[in-house]
C-alpha cells in the first residue's frame, strides 16, 4: 500500500540554526529551502508514495516549495509548536481525508535523497512499523506507521532509540542518501560529496 508522508518545516529563517554561517547570513533561508526542495523533488518521484503534506510553521515562507512542479500540499502547523505535534497534525489531516491512510514522517533536510533509496525503504518496511536512522545512528530520518496504527512520532535527540523502543523496526539496507540529513557543517560537506540535488548544488557554484 502506498504511503502518505508528512514533512515538517520551521520558518526557513529559524530552521537549521546549527548550519548558520555555512552560507552568507542573508542566504541562510535560501539554503534551508534548497535542502527541502531537493528532498521533496526526490520524494515526489519515488514509487510507493501517494501524498506529501508539508506542515510548516509559516506556509507563506515556504510557498515556493509548492512551485517546484512537484505535488506537495502545504498546511500550517498547529498551535502546539513542536516537531512531534507537527507530525501528529499532518497525520490527523491525512486520516481525516482517508481513515485508511498509511502515514510516514520524513525530515526536510535530505538534499542528496534519491527516489530509489526512499522506495527501497518503503519496500523493505513492507507495511511494518519501521524507521531509518541517520548515518550517525542516533536520529531518525524516516518513520513509517503500520497500516491502521498511529504514527506515534518520537522525534528529538536520540530518536532512533525512542523509535526502536516503540516497536519500530530499524531498516537495514544501506540507503546512504536517506540517512544523510544535514544538521551541521560536517553533514553539509558529507552530502556535497555524496551528490546533492540541483537546488542545493546551485548555492555552491
Ligand atoms: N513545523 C515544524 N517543523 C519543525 C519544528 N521543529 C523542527 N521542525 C522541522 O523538522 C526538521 C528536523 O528538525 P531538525 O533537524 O532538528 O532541524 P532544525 O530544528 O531546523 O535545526 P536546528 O535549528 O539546527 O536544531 C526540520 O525540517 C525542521 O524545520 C516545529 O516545531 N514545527
Ligand atoms: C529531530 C531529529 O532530527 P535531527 O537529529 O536531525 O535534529 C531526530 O532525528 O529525531
Amino acid at each position: 500500500m502506498d504511503v502518505d508522508l508528512v514533512v515538517p518545516m520551521k520558518h526557513p529563517r529559524d530552521g537549521k540554526s546549527r548550519l548558520r554561517g555555512a552560507v552568507a547570513v542573508e542566504r541562510h533561508p535560501g539554503l534551508v529551502l534548497a535542502l527541502a526542495a531537493d528532498t521533496l523533488s526526490a520524494v515526489v518521484s519515488a514509487g510507493r508514495v501517494r501524498r506529501v503534506l508539508l506542515v510548516a510553521a509559516d506556509p507563506l515562507a515556504v510557498g515556493e516549495l509548492a512551485e517546484l512542479g512537484v505535488e506537495v500540499e502545504i498546511v500550517a502547523e498547529p498551535g502546539e509548536r513542536s516537531l512531534n505535534a507537527a507530525f501528529r497534525h499532518g497525520e490527523a489531516l491525512l486520516k481525516a481525508d482517508d481513515p485508511g491512510a498509511v502515514v510516514g514522517a520524513l525530515q526536510a533536510d535530505l538534499p542528496a535523497l534519491t527516489a530509489g533509496d526512499l522506495t527501497a525503504a518503503l519496500t523493505e518496511a513492507a507495511g511494518r512499523r519501521a524507521f531509518v536512522a541517520d548515518r550517525q545512528g542516533t536520529g531518525t530520518t524516516l518513520l513509517l506507521a503500520a497500516p491502521g496504527e498511529p504514527l506515534d512520532p518520537r522525534f528529538g535527540p536520540g530518536s532512533a532509540r525512542q523509535h526502536a523502543a516503540s516497536g519500530a523496526i530499524p531498516l537495514r539496507q544501506a540507503l546512504p542518501s536517506l540517512r544523510s540529513d544535514v544538521d551541521t557543517p560536517d553533514d553539509l560537506a558529507h552530502v556535497r560529496a555524496l551528490g546533492v540535488g540541483k537546488h542545493t548544488a546551485e548555492l555552491f557554484t
